[in-house]
């Protein structure tokens, strides 16, 4: 079984648990549940066009940072131009959680993506009331019908939807509604990198679609590359990360950069 198996078999267990503990009346009850979201389209535009990760931990890499904070953190990306916060709520896989987010969310004016597997319509429930603007969805975890379906959901809950896609038959999940897509660099079944790769799969979107180049992205140069090429973002987690100081990471990537 490849890794993103048992992550997705694990995840159904967990929103299994999850929906015993909370109720889906309790989450619709919940505060944020009831706010107006932020929008990644607009801020990819107005700021620098970096989704800043927050992420301890990974399959393929093992503990990355397990000890800076997450609101430390995520200050500092807004406050240096990050144009929104990927935060991972998966526990096991990735050692994130929920509270980091709802920590967060009051502190902050721009969108926050909750990084996580979504398999089941209640986890969109519990993004919203924990504070979440955006959500990803995940091409190669889901059918094309499951990501209409999503797509939908999250919208009427005012989220935006990220479809995450690393192949050329992935773009069959692909439908006008979503709002941005995601080309991930990485191959989730083998962890591999490959810009270039990501760049011919930019080319076969429709030209006006919203794209965001994700992962492995680990200099200046991968950055300008990938920008030269025409992606709107740039979604960057273990760059910052693997640093002590994430906060001083980032801003003097940015400091190059804008
Ligand atoms: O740390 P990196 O290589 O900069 O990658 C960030 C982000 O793209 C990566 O964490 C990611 C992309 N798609 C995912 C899906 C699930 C979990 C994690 C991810």
């Amino acid at each position: 079984m490849n890794i993103l198996d048992k992550i997705i078999e694990q995840k159904h267990v967990e929103v299994a648990e999850s929906k015993k503990k909370i109720s889906l009346i309790e989450l619709k009850d919940s505060a944020f549940f009831h706010r107006n979201t932020f929008s990644l389209k607009e801020t990819l535009k107005s700021k620098s066009g970096i989704i800043a990760e927050f992420k301890r931990k990974s399959p393929s890499k093992g503990i990355i940072n397990d000890k800076a904070a997450v609101l430390d953190v995520a200050q500092s990306y807004e406050k240096f131009g990050a144009s929104g916060i990927s935060i991972l709520t998966d526990h096991q896989f990735f050692g994130g959680n929920l509270e980091d987010l709802l920590k967060v969310r009051n502190e902050i004016s721009i969108p926050i993506l909750r990084k996580d597997f979504m398999i089941d319509e209640y986890q969109f429930y519990e993004a919203k009331a924990n504070g979440a603007d955006i959500i990803l969805l995940i091409a190669s975890c889901l059918s094309p019908s499951q990501v209409q379906e999503f797509t939908d959901l999250a919208h009427q809950l005012g989220l935006e939807v990220l479809l995450e896609i690393h192949t050329e038959e992935e773009l069959n999940h692909y439908n006008k509604n979503i709002d941005l897509v995601g080309i991930n660099n990485r191959n989730l079944k083998d962890f591999k990198v490959d810009l270039q790769h990501s760049v011919n799969l930019k080319n076969l979107l429709p030209s006006e679609t919203l794209s965001v180049a994700e992962s492995g992205i680990y200099s200046l140069k991968d950055f300008q590359f990938l920008k030269e090429k025409g992606f709107d973002g740039f979604l960057m987690g273990e760059y910052f990360m693997r640093n002590e100081n994430p906060m001083n990471k980032f801003k003097e990537f940015i400091d190059v950069i804008m």
